[in-house]
């Protein structure tokens, strides 16, 4: 595609293929979009950023990832979406627009580059990293049991071949770690969203324990009122609440890790569907799930923005 016009949003796409419509997007919105490679995979692969800002200097931000998992390609696909909605409503539409004043929005759409484009070439059905493991003939870690957060407790595994291996120690990927060092460096994060898929759920703190977190109140009802805009689209349903209660016990989790860096607005999304299709949702169902999935994010981003 010449321009992200008419880059097709329906359909799955290559690393390559969505790396250069990150280029094309940040070259024709210069004022808007700019690009921060944030560090490497494992195999070297840049890990990118999309920041969207009105200008200012540290102003509050807004994170949103997908992709962390290679196989959930409905992530990455929306992430896509996500990227050209946010240009093609800031100064069009007035919440987003209210949104972009004030803050900026990192927008990581391929955060485990090395498993999804293992996922072309190899295993579609991969998850974690493709960093071998010494002593082992299974590679990878889960990228959603690494991070700092009730690390090695029950919810992950310590098998270098179980997908859900946590890995040797926490932020031993560097697909992992180079997000620990931006959200630190940033300091100024109000809001992160890690989003997944399949189950059809929206999920706050805490997976590695089950005592309640401090904002369980806030996040719940702010969970319920973004799952119900979402459904406003097209009706897909929704569960939600706290990790540990509505999907399963996991720990090292990224948002459990966020959470408690202060950043008091971070959500996981399960994102469609709950099973008929699982991983391999067919591309006829990216844009839907897109389309009401950002009913839900801008609820959570205007509540950032308001709180
Ligand atoms: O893989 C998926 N979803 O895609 N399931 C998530 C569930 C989850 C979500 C948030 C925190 C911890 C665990 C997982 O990593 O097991
Ligand atoms: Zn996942």
């Amino acid at each position: 595609p010449r321009t992200s016009d008419d880059y097709d949003y329906s359909n799955y796409h290559t690393i390559a293929d969505i790396y250069a419509f990150q280029d094309m997007l940040v070259a024709e919105n210069p004022n808007l979009v700019s690009k921060i490679v944030i560090g490497q995979s494992y195999q070297g692969r840049p890990l990118n950023v999309l920041k969207f800002s009105t200008g200012g200097t540290n102003k509050p931000g807004i994170w949103l990832d997908t992709g962390i998992h290679s196989r959930e390609w409905v992530t990455q696909a929306s992430g896509t979406w996500f990227a050209k909605k946010i240009v093609t409503d800031y100064g069009r539409d007035a919440a987003l627009t209210a949104i972009l004043d004030k803050m900026d929005i990192f927008l990581e759409i391929v955060t485990n580059p090395d498993g999804y484009y293992y996922t072309h070439t190899s295993n579609r059905m991969w998850r974690k990293t493709r960093k071998p493991n010494p002593g082992s003939s299974c590679i990878g870690t889960d990228p959603n049991r690494n991070w700092d957060a009730g690390f090695g407790g029950p919810g992950a595994s310590d098998s270098p071949c179980s997908e859900t291996y946590r890995g040797p120690k926490a932020n031993s990927e560097s697909e992992v770690k180079s997000i620990v060092d931006f959200v630190k460096s940033h300091g100024n994060l109000k809001a992160f969203v890690s989003i997944h898929s399949y189950s059809q759920m929206l999920l706050y703190p805490y997976g590695y324990t089950r005592t309640p977190c401090k904002d369980e109140s806030e996040l719940h009802n702010l969970a319920r009122k973004a799952i119900t805009d979402l459904a406003s689209l097209y009706g897909t349903s929704y569960r939600y609440g706290s990790i540990i209660n509505t999907i399963y016990q996991a720990s090292g989790g990224t948002i459990d890790w966020t959470y408690n860096q202060g950043i008091k607005y971070s959500y996981t999304f399960e994102l469609r569907d709950t099973g008929r299709y699982g991983f391999i949702l067919p591309a006829n169902q990216i844009l839907p799930t897109a389309k009401e999935t950002w009913l839900a994010l801008m609820a959570i981003m205007e509540h950032t923005k308001d709180n």
